[in-house]
């Protein structure tokens, strides 16, 4: 099933805009699983299977898993989820871009090595850079455009020709290169104002929003500034504030409470 479609139905199926972000520290990681030879797929598959009914999209982020020598564990459970939770499309953050040549092998690695659904970007190399993603019209591309960090401001809002750049990059992004409809932004929700501005510029096309939860970013402006006509439009991440919610050995049941508040929250606003 394409991403867009697949997205589309988990919206609608679990009742559902959060997105669970897969970033395991195993020092985090409660005490009956430390120092396991498999923890990192053993911790990660519990809130996988706690989650997913809640959940619009897993979003594992790729750095967590090559610092630990953990990509088998990354491929393993990115077929888990597609074995177990068929449907719920699955987000790589890789924040890739690099000339086109390299990015082919980049598009390989995303696609065919980890069988994602989705692939997060880096747009500043330019189209040639995130063509042969583009190009694949089943799989979601979805680029950065005003990033959660406090740092976002120092490049991404500099003044180009009377407005800012992020604005440009939506503006660019959403009308010449999502010609197979396949591309996403996205935008940190510790910036409501970019965050209304982009959906003001780029109609329908969805946003990936992280920042809620552990970095402070706020729900409700959120999805005000962010919802499109229909209350969809969102994948709002959160990652360290749903899987380490608890700390015992009914970790995987405290972070299906955490998502469920926070899907519920989201809730609140959509309509
Ligand atoms: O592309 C991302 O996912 C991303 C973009 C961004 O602007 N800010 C951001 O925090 N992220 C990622 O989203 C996750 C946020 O984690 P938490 O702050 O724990 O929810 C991390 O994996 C970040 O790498």
């Amino acid at each position: 099933m394409h991403f867009m479609q697949a997205l589309q139905r988990a919206w609608t199926g679990n009742n559902s805009l959060v997105c669970v972000g897969l970033d395991p520290e195993p020092a985090k990681f409660p005490a009956h699983l430390q120092g396991r030879p498999d923890a990192v797929f053993e911790f990660c598959s519990a809130i996988i299977d706690a989650t997913a009914d809640l959940a619009c999209s897993f979003k594992p982020q790729i750095a967590h898993f090559a610092a630990l020598r953990a990509e088998d564990a990354l491929e393993r459970l990115i077929a888990h989820i597609h074995a177990r939770h068929p449907g719920i499309p699955v987000i790589l953050d890789a924040k890739r871009g690099d000339i086109g040549s390299t990015a082919q092998h980049y598009v390989t690695e995303a696609f065919e090595r980890y069988g994602a659904d989705a692939v997060t970007l880096n747009p500043y190399l330019g189209r040639d850079s995130v063509q042969p993603f583009l190009d694949r019209a089943d799989k979601g591309v979805i680029l950065l455009c005003h990033t959660s960090n406090p740092g976002a401001a120092d490049l991404q809002d500099l003044d180009v020709g009377g407005k800012p750049l992020y604005q440009h990059v939506a503006q660019i992004i959403a009308r010449d290169w999502n010609t197979h409809g396949n591309c996403a932004l996205v935008t940190g929700a510790t910036w409501p104002e970019q965050l209304a501005e982009v959906r003001t510029l780029v109609g329908e096309v969805p946003l990936l929003v992280p920042g809620i939860g552990a970095q402070g970013g706020d729900v409700e402006a959120v999805v005000r500034h962010g919802r499109t006509a229909t209350g969809t439009g969102l994948m709002i991440s959160s990652s360290r504030a749903i899987l380490y919610a608890g700390k015992g050995e009914d970790f995987a049941q405290a972070a299906r409470q955490a998502a469920q508040e926070l899907r519920d929250s989201i809730n609140r606003y959509r309509s």
